[in-house]
């Protein structure tokens, strides 16, 4: 480059070079947006409002691009596009279609974009495609790429919606009905807003109001905070508090007040990294007089959960690491039991852009197995009598109601007494599961 085409070149935008570099790692390096996020944002020393820029031209374009890539290809003369030009243009569209960035300011940012990380070769490619798409709104845009609503409505829904065609079947099949999917797949779009825990004995909703929220609305350990950073609330950077989704809480709650005859002292999470229910168990099992065992298979997740349980009164909680299916205690050892399944996540997809493009079919294959394998290692580790919770963040029939019913139906000591699941659209929460399973009592 000689000195006069170096003088012309505005200096790239940061924020948008940061969202790129969120954009490339998920692509490259399969990065977890919301773990990179933070590194990235220090890296460009972004605060405030970059950083909420940063953050959404990020997250929308990685979301999104289920619909935005038909528009972009809709643009294109030449089919083929190089992946990192086609992530420029990503950000480009949301900025264009979804945000309210000025045209001018959308393409020229992203011309400039697109030539300080790939060259000058693509610009001209940049600056025409975003122009077209500049032509018309998201509305008409979704007219022209998505199958047509009447006709196909889960197909017009994938593109309109931007999510694989196998997540809204799935989704469907779980709702029982198709006349609510727009409303959830709108709402899996929605960035949730941050909601809190007061762990009992330890904070309480008081406190945490006072850092400007909202009580939620069926816990009554939850507040809904109006912004700001949750980590510069007291409460929480002591862990007297945690972040933890409504849903979550509830999922918690449902463990501990199940009703039991008989001792209530020994409870377990089976599944417990990175800790956020067992956080809320252990504080509960301190103000009951009882002890919780938080197993994760993972040892670094398992330091996860020791971190979460910092300001949990000791003896309260032992933290230890095994494989939940071969349990390291005796049989019929606890009274309650929370088995918080590894799932497909297909529940929580507002919190990670990237996880409705990652998951397939096939690993819900895998997952059902395990997940049969763990409710039955709880049921095997409760106490005739007790309480085992089967949890998942995913509403899919295949890890839900299968398991459960699959489960219940092969063992003769086992009974369903309450089963939930929540939404997005009609709770505000994660799309959580809950089945509360009795061991039968010995006559
Ligand atoms: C859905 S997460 C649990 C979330 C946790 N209850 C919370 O609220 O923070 C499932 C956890 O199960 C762990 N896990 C997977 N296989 C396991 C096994 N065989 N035994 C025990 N834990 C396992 C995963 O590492 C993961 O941390």
């Amino acid at each position: 480059m000689n000195d006069r085409a170096r003088r012309g070149r505005r200096p790239v935008d940061r924020p948008r070079r940061a969202a790129l570099d969120v954009l490339t790692a998920v692509r490259v390096d399969d990065a977890y947006a919301n773990l990179v996020l933070p590194q990235v944002l220090r890296k460009h020393r972004l605060e405030g409002r970059d950083a909420g820029l940063a953050t959404e031209l990020a997250s929308g374009a990685i979301r999104m691009h289920g619909l935005y890539d038909p528009v972009i290809d809709a643009c294109l003369t030449k089919p083929r596009l190089q992946p990192e030009v086609r992530d420029v243009l990503r950000l480009g569209v949301h900025q264009l279609l979804s945000m309210r960035v000025p045209d001018h300011a959308a393409i020229s940012t992203s011309v400039d974009l697109v030539r300080a990380t790939v060259g000058q070769g693509p610009a001209g490619l940049v600056n025409a495609v975003l122009r077209k798409v500049s032509r018309q709104d998201l509305d008409a845009w979704v007219e022209q790429v998505a199958p047509d609503r009447p006709g196909d409505l889960r197909g017009h829904l994938a593109v309109a919606r931007s999510h694989p065609r196998w997540v809204v079947d799935a989704l469907a099949e779980a709702l029982g009905t198709d006349d609510e999917l727009d409303d959830l797949l709108a709402a899996d779009n929605a960035a949730p807003r941050v909601t809190l825990v007061a762990r009992p004995g330890l904070a309480d909703v008081v406190e945490l109001e006072s850092a400007g929220g909202t009580r939620t609305v069926r816990s009554p350990y939850g507040v809904v905070l109006d912004g700001g950073d949750p980590a510069g609330v007291a409460a929480v950077a002591e862990g007297r508090a945690g972040v933890q989704d409504e849903g979550s809480q509830l999922v918690a709650l449902a463990t501990v007040d199940a009703p039991l005859q008989g001792r209530d002292e020994r409870w377990l999470d089976l599944c417990a990294g990175p800790g956020g229910k067992a956080a809320l168990l252990a504080s509960l099992a301190a103000q009951r007089g009882a002890v919780l065992v938080a197993n994760e298979r993972q040892p670094h997740r398992a330091v996860l959960v020791r971190s979460a349980m910092r300001a949990v009164p000791t003896g309260a909680v032992h933290v230890v690491a095994g494989d939940g299916t071969r349990p390291a205690w005796v049989p019929g050892t606890f009274d309650r039991v929370l088995v918080d399944a590894p799932c497909s996540g297909l529940g929580a997809l507002r919190r990670r852009p990237e996880s409705r493009w990652r998951r397939t079919p096939q690993d819900l294959d895998v997952l059902t197995v395990l997940q049969r394998a763990l409710l039955d290692a709880a049921l095997e580790s409760v106490r005739p009598g007790g309480i085992v919770v089967y949890a998942t963040c995913s509403p899919v029939l295949a890890e839900t109601a299968a398991v459960v019913d699959a489960v219940v139906a092969s063992r003769d000591d086992t009974v369903e007494v309450d089963r939930f699941q929540l939404w997005p659209h009609r709770d505000g929460t994660d799309a959580m599961f809950a089945a509360t399973l009795r061991r039968r009592a010995l006559v």
